[in-house]
Protein backbone atom coordinates (compact mmCIF):
# COMPACT_ATOMS: atom_id res chain seq x y z
CA UNK A 1 0.00 0.00 0.00
CA UNK A 2 1.25 3.38 -0.80
CA UNK A 3 0.90 5.63 2.36
CA UNK A 4 1.28 8.87 2.88
CA UNK A 5 1.74 9.99 7.07
CA UNK A 6 1.92 13.76 8.21
CA UNK A 7 2.51 14.81 11.30
CA UNK A 8 2.47 18.79 11.90
CA UNK A 9 5.93 18.77 13.20
CA UNK A 10 9.65 17.40 12.48
CA UNK A 11 9.47 15.62 16.07
CA UNK A 12 6.67 13.58 15.35
CA UNK A 13 7.52 12.19 11.65
CA UNK A 14 10.91 11.00 13.47
CA UNK A 15 8.98 9.15 16.25
CA UNK A 16 6.78 7.51 12.82
CA UNK A 17 9.62 7.05 10.65
CA UNK A 18 11.71 5.30 13.46
CA UNK A 19 8.51 2.77 14.63
CA UNK A 20 8.32 2.12 11.04
CA UNK A 21 10.65 -0.73 9.25
CA UNK A 22 13.25 0.14 7.29
CA UNK A 23 11.92 -2.00 4.52
CA UNK A 24 8.58 0.65 4.61
CA UNK A 25 10.09 3.78 4.73
CA UNK A 26 12.98 2.98 2.29
CA UNK A 27 11.08 0.73 0.04
CA UNK A 28 12.20 0.86 -3.70
CA UNK A 29 8.82 -0.25 -4.57
CA UNK A 30 6.83 2.63 -4.76
CA UNK A 31 3.53 0.14 -4.44
CA UNK A 32 4.55 -0.51 -0.92
CA UNK A 33 5.90 2.47 0.47
CA UNK A 34 5.11 4.72 3.72
CA UNK A 35 6.49 8.23 2.84
CA UNK A 36 6.70 10.73 6.26
CA UNK A 37 6.25 14.54 6.22
CA UNK A 38 6.01 17.35 8.71
CA UNK A 39 2.79 19.27 7.04
CA UNK A 40 3.05 22.28 9.83
CA UNK A 41 1.25 22.81 13.07
CA UNK A 42 -3.07 23.75 12.58
CA UNK A 43 -5.41 22.84 10.02
CA UNK A 44 -4.61 25.17 7.17
CA UNK A 45 -1.01 24.09 7.24
CA UNK A 46 -2.24 20.42 7.38
CA UNK A 47 -4.39 20.74 4.60
CA UNK A 48 -2.20 22.57 2.04
CA UNK A 49 0.71 20.44 2.97
CA UNK A 50 -1.29 17.25 2.24
CA UNK A 51 -2.76 18.86 -0.91
CA UNK A 52 0.75 19.82 -2.05
CA UNK A 53 1.98 15.87 -1.62
CA UNK A 54 -1.04 14.41 -2.86
CA UNK A 55 -0.71 16.28 -6.12
CA UNK A 56 2.78 15.24 -6.60
CA UNK A 57 2.79 10.98 -5.93
CA UNK A 58 -0.62 8.80 -5.98
CA UNK A 59 -1.36 7.30 -2.32
CA UNK A 60 -3.82 4.69 -1.13
CA UNK A 61 -4.18 6.08 2.71
CA UNK A 62 -2.98 9.10 4.18
CA UNK A 63 -2.48 9.08 7.63
CA UNK A 64 -2.67 11.94 9.89
CA UNK A 65 -0.38 11.30 13.24
CA UNK A 66 1.54 12.68 16.28
CA UNK A 67 0.89 13.97 19.73
CA UNK A 68 -2.64 15.24 21.12
CA UNK A 69 -4.79 16.21 24.44
CA UNK A 70 -6.58 12.99 25.70
CA UNK A 71 -10.26 13.68 27.01
CA UNK A 72 -9.83 12.05 30.52
CA UNK A 73 -10.57 9.83 31.86
CA UNK A 74 -10.89 7.81 28.42
CA UNK A 75 -7.21 8.78 26.98
CA UNK A 76 -4.89 8.56 29.57
CA UNK A 77 -1.02 10.56 28.93
CA UNK A 78 0.65 8.06 27.23
CA UNK A 79 -2.18 5.94 25.61
CA UNK A 80 -3.15 5.71 21.83
CA UNK A 81 -6.35 6.92 20.24
CA UNK A 82 -7.16 6.08 16.59
CA UNK A 83 -10.34 8.11 15.13
CA UNK A 84 -13.72 6.76 14.73
CA UNK A 85 -14.27 10.19 13.07
CA UNK A 86 -12.11 13.14 12.22
CA UNK A 87 -14.17 16.07 13.70
CA UNK A 88 -13.87 19.94 13.05
CA UNK A 89 -14.73 20.96 16.21
CA UNK A 90 -14.41 24.64 16.59
CA UNK A 91 -15.84 25.26 12.49
CA UNK A 92 -18.78 26.83 12.78
CA UNK A 93 -20.38 30.18 14.39
CA UNK A 94 -20.50 31.00 18.15
CA UNK A 95 -24.38 32.65 19.13
CA UNK A 96 -26.44 33.61 21.90
CA UNK A 97 -27.55 30.17 22.31
CA UNK A 98 -24.23 28.49 21.77
CA UNK A 99 -22.22 26.90 19.19
CA UNK A 100 -23.38 25.94 15.84
CA UNK A 101 -21.41 23.82 13.17
CA UNK A 102 -20.74 24.81 9.77
CA UNK A 103 -23.24 22.20 8.80
CA UNK A 104 -26.34 23.71 10.45
CA UNK A 105 -24.84 27.14 8.87
CA UNK A 106 -26.07 25.32 5.56
CA UNK A 107 -22.72 24.70 4.13
CA UNK A 108 -19.48 22.88 4.16
CA UNK A 109 -18.84 19.29 6.66
CA UNK A 110 -17.62 18.93 9.94
CA UNK A 111 -17.35 15.35 9.88
CA UNK A 112 -14.84 12.92 7.59
CA UNK A 113 -14.70 8.97 8.55
CA UNK A 114 -11.89 6.65 7.71
CA UNK A 115 -12.84 3.25 6.68
CA UNK A 116 -14.47 1.70 9.56
CA UNK A 117 -13.28 -1.96 9.24
CA UNK A 118 -9.72 -0.90 8.61
CA UNK A 119 -9.87 2.44 11.62
CA UNK A 120 -10.84 -0.41 13.97
CA UNK A 121 -8.05 -2.98 12.92
CA UNK A 122 -5.71 -0.42 13.57
CA UNK A 123 -7.28 0.72 16.89
CA UNK A 124 -7.15 -3.17 17.86
CA UNK A 125 -3.56 -4.00 16.88
CA UNK A 126 -2.49 -0.54 18.92
CA UNK A 127 -4.56 -1.15 21.94
CA UNK A 128 -5.78 1.97 21.25
CA UNK A 129 -9.02 4.11 22.11
CA UNK A 130 -11.45 4.07 19.13
CA UNK A 131 -13.02 7.15 19.24
CA UNK A 132 -13.88 10.27 17.54
CA UNK A 133 -10.86 12.93 17.38
CA UNK A 134 -11.40 16.58 17.52
CA UNK A 135 -9.37 18.90 15.06
CA UNK A 136 -9.43 22.70 16.99
CA UNK A 137 -7.52 25.73 15.92
CA UNK A 138 -7.16 26.65 19.20
CA UNK A 139 -5.75 24.50 21.81
CA UNK A 140 -8.26 23.94 24.65
CA UNK A 141 -6.95 25.55 28.37
CA UNK A 142 -9.98 25.59 30.75
CA UNK A 143 -11.92 22.88 32.24
CA UNK A 144 -14.84 24.78 31.05
CA UNK A 145 -14.12 25.11 27.17
CA UNK A 146 -13.12 20.83 28.11
CA UNK A 147 -16.61 20.05 29.20
CA UNK A 148 -18.40 22.00 26.56
CA UNK A 149 -16.72 20.12 23.95
CA UNK A 150 -17.19 16.59 25.75
CA UNK A 151 -20.91 17.70 26.03
CA UNK A 152 -21.26 18.54 22.32
CA UNK A 153 -19.54 15.45 21.04
CA UNK A 154 -19.49 12.68 23.55
CA UNK A 155 -17.15 10.39 23.87
CA UNK A 156 -14.52 12.31 21.84
CA UNK A 157 -11.16 10.15 22.60
CA UNK A 158 -8.54 13.40 21.91
CA UNK A 159 -8.10 16.35 20.40
CA UNK A 160 -5.36 17.71 18.08
CA UNK A 161 -4.86 20.81 14.95
CA UNK A 162 -4.91 18.88 12.03
CA UNK A 163 -6.72 15.80 11.21
CA UNK A 164 -9.74 17.34 9.68
CA UNK A 165 -7.55 19.78 7.35
CA UNK A 166 -5.27 16.41 6.27
CA UNK A 167 -9.17 14.59 6.20
CA UNK A 168 -10.40 17.45 3.67
CA UNK A 169 -7.31 17.32 1.45
CA UNK A 170 -7.39 13.89 1.27
CA UNK A 171 -10.82 13.59 0.32
CA UNK A 172 -10.34 16.22 -2.44
CA UNK A 173 -8.44 13.32 -4.10
CA UNK A 174 -10.71 10.68 -3.11
CA UNK A 175 -8.01 8.89 -0.87
CA UNK A 176 -8.97 7.87 2.49
CA UNK A 177 -7.78 9.07 5.94
CA UNK A 178 -6.80 7.56 9.53
CA UNK A 179 -5.91 9.28 12.43
CA UNK A 180 -3.75 8.13 15.10
CA UNK A 181 -3.21 10.11 18.29
CA UNK A 182 -0.70 9.60 21.41
CA UNK A 183 -1.69 11.21 23.99
CA UNK A 184 1.09 13.94 25.30
CA UNK A 185 -1.39 15.69 28.13
CA UNK A 186 -4.74 16.10 29.18
CA UNK A 187 -7.74 18.17 28.07
CA UNK A 188 -8.38 20.49 30.35
CA UNK A 189 -6.83 23.50 32.26
CA UNK A 190 -3.55 24.55 30.77
CA UNK A 191 -0.84 23.11 32.63
CA UNK A 192 2.42 23.09 30.58
CA UNK A 193 4.53 21.38 33.01
CA UNK A 194 2.53 18.38 33.20
CA UNK A 195 2.86 17.67 29.29
CA UNK A 196 4.61 14.35 28.10
CA UNK A 197 5.87 14.88 24.95
CA UNK A 198 8.57 12.59 25.41
CA UNK A 199 6.46 9.65 26.63
CA UNK A 200 3.85 10.29 23.69
CA UNK A 201 6.69 10.15 21.28
CA UNK A 202 7.53 6.65 22.54
CA UNK A 203 4.32 5.60 22.39
CA UNK A 204 3.81 7.69 18.73
CA UNK A 205 7.04 5.27 17.60
CA UNK A 206 5.34 2.06 19.01
CA UNK A 207 2.09 2.78 17.39
CA UNK A 208 3.53 2.62 14.15
CA UNK A 209 5.64 -0.39 14.87
CA UNK A 210 2.33 -2.33 15.35
CA UNK A 211 0.91 -0.79 12.85
CA UNK A 212 3.50 -1.98 9.67
CA UNK A 213 2.30 -5.02 8.99
CA UNK A 214 -1.32 -3.80 8.24
CA UNK A 215 0.37 -0.99 5.82
CA UNK A 216 2.02 -3.89 3.77
CA UNK A 217 -1.67 -5.31 2.93
CA UNK A 218 -2.71 -4.50 -0.50
CA UNK A 219 -5.00 -1.82 -0.91
O1 LIG B 1 0.83 26.08 25.47
C1 LIG B 1 -0.08 25.30 25.70
O2 LIG B 1 -0.79 25.36 26.71
C2 LIG B 1 -0.32 24.20 24.73
C3 LIG B 1 -1.13 23.12 25.12
C4 LIG B 1 -1.33 22.04 24.24
C5 LIG B 1 -0.73 22.07 22.97
C6 LIG B 1 0.05 23.16 22.62
C7 LIG B 1 0.72 23.21 21.33
O3 LIG B 1 1.09 24.23 20.85
C8 LIG B 1 0.94 21.92 20.60
C9 LIG B 1 0.25 21.88 19.33
C10 LIG B 1 0.62 20.64 18.57
O4 LIG B 1 0.47 19.46 19.35
C11 LIG B 1 -0.78 18.85 19.13
N1 LIG B 1 -1.44 18.89 20.43
C12 LIG B 1 -0.93 18.34 21.55
N2 LIG B 1 -1.75 18.48 22.57
C13 LIG B 1 -2.83 19.15 22.13
C14 LIG B 1 -4.03 19.59 22.77
O5 LIG B 1 -4.28 19.37 23.95
N3 LIG B 1 -4.92 20.26 21.99
C15 LIG B 1 -4.67 20.49 20.68
N4 LIG B 1 -3.54 20.09 20.05
C16 LIG B 1 -2.63 19.42 20.76
C17 LIG B 1 -1.43 19.61 17.99
O6 LIG B 1 -1.93 18.73 17.01
C18 LIG B 1 -0.31 20.49 17.42
O7 LIG B 1 0.37 19.84 16.38
C19 LIG B 1 0.26 24.23 23.48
Amino acid sequence: MRVLVMTAVAAEADSVAAGLSAALVDSVDPAHRVVVLAGGVGPAAAAASTATALAASPYDLVISAGIGGGFQPQAPVGSLVVADALVAADLGAETADGFLPVVELGFGRTTHRPPAAFAARAAEALGALHAPVLTVSTVTGTAARAAELSSRHPGAGAEAMEGFGVAEAAALQGVPVLEIRAISNAVGPRDRPAWRVGEALTSLKGAFRALGPLLEESP
